[in-house]
């Protein structure tokens, strides 16, 4: 049977090392195709870092090299110091779709892990029911995944990727489907998630605005083939509002993206607005 940490305690990530990490698919074909040049990043343990980046650079396939799911093609990853050569376990993953099993319930999806890992189901009920309420959907731990809505539904995801309090956590997207409000919503639920055990997190993100309302560090990553063009520490304090917008610092760093984008070729369109006469 595995074993559940001691979830009274302090627990946080682990680090994560990545090291002139590259991929190229068809290695063996007349037309390999390189996904990724070199890359090379030190997370250290406990750290928020989001990767952003076009569509197709390549932030899904480096995630999947650490996950341990996709075989890199040069360099090395480690995992608190050991190297990552087939799926790492003490994790939790999650994707854009919420993958829920519509016959079981929030609840019973959430226990899967339990099932699944062999954890003592009795701990990670106790987890469960905490998370259910931290998230407010106690009401709905007996509700099928048919009967909640699309927020309610990511957010029972959620709560299975950390009922079993992973060291390490991969996020691909996983807010993508939401609406606008409901994502903001979300979002400040997994910043205070997180902040309570403090894992290592990798998330990936279509939204400059979601990488700086979550993260401690931003990954910007060129387009196809991708490499990281810039490495930004997010200095911006703990628990952050849900409505960043207003706030200058956090304007600065969106606005540093966006120009990177801009650079790069990733955003077209009038990059300044045009100048009102009259105006200062
Ligand atoms: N198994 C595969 N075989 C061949 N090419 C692949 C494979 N998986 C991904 N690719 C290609 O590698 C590139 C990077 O894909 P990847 O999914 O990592 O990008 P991404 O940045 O996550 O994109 P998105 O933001 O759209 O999810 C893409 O051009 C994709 O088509």
């Amino acid at each position: 049977m595995g074993t559940l940490h001691n979830l009274q305690g302090p627990r946080s990530g682990v680090p994560i090392e990545i090291r002139n990490v590259s991929k190229l698919f068809g290695e063996d074909t007349d037309k390999p195709f390189r996904a990724l040049k070199e890359v090379s990043v030190s997370i250290p343990q406990g750290q928020f870092i989001s990767v952003v980046g076009a569509s197709g650079c390549g932030k899904s396939t480096l995630m999947l090299m650490v996950a341990g799911l996709l075989e890199r093609t040069t360099g090395e990853i480690t995992v608190d110091g050991r190297s990552v050569t087939r799926p790492i376990t003490d994790v939790g993953i999650a994707f854009q779709d919420h993958l829920l099993l519509d016959f079981r319930t929030a609840f019973e999806n959430v226990m899967l892990h339990a099932d699944i890992r062999g954890l003592p189901r009795a701990d990670v009920e106790r987890r469960a029911k905490e998370l259910f309420e931290q998230l407010r959907l106690t009401h709905a731990m007996n509700k099928y995944p048919r009967q909640l809505s699309g927020g309610m539904r990511q957010r029972v995801s959620l709560i299975r990727t950390l009922v079993h309090d992973p060291a390490v956590i991969l996020m691909d997207e996983p807010f993508g489907a939401l609406d606008a409000l409901t994502r903001l919503e979300v979002r400040t639920d997994l910043e205070s998630l997180w902040m309570r055990r403090r894992p290592t997190v990798l998330f990936i993100t279509h939204s400059v605005e979601e990488a700086v309302g979550l993260s401690d560090r931003i990954l910007v990553m060129s387009p196809s083939p991708g490499e990281v063009i810039d490495d930004i520490m997010v200095d911006l304090p703990r628990p952050r509002p849900i409505v960043l917008g207003d706030a200058p610092e956090f304007a600065a760093y969106v606005d540093r993206i966006h120009r990177q984008f801009e650079r790069l070729g990733v955003l077209h369109g009038v990059s300044r607005l045009p100048k009102v006469a009259g105006a200062a």
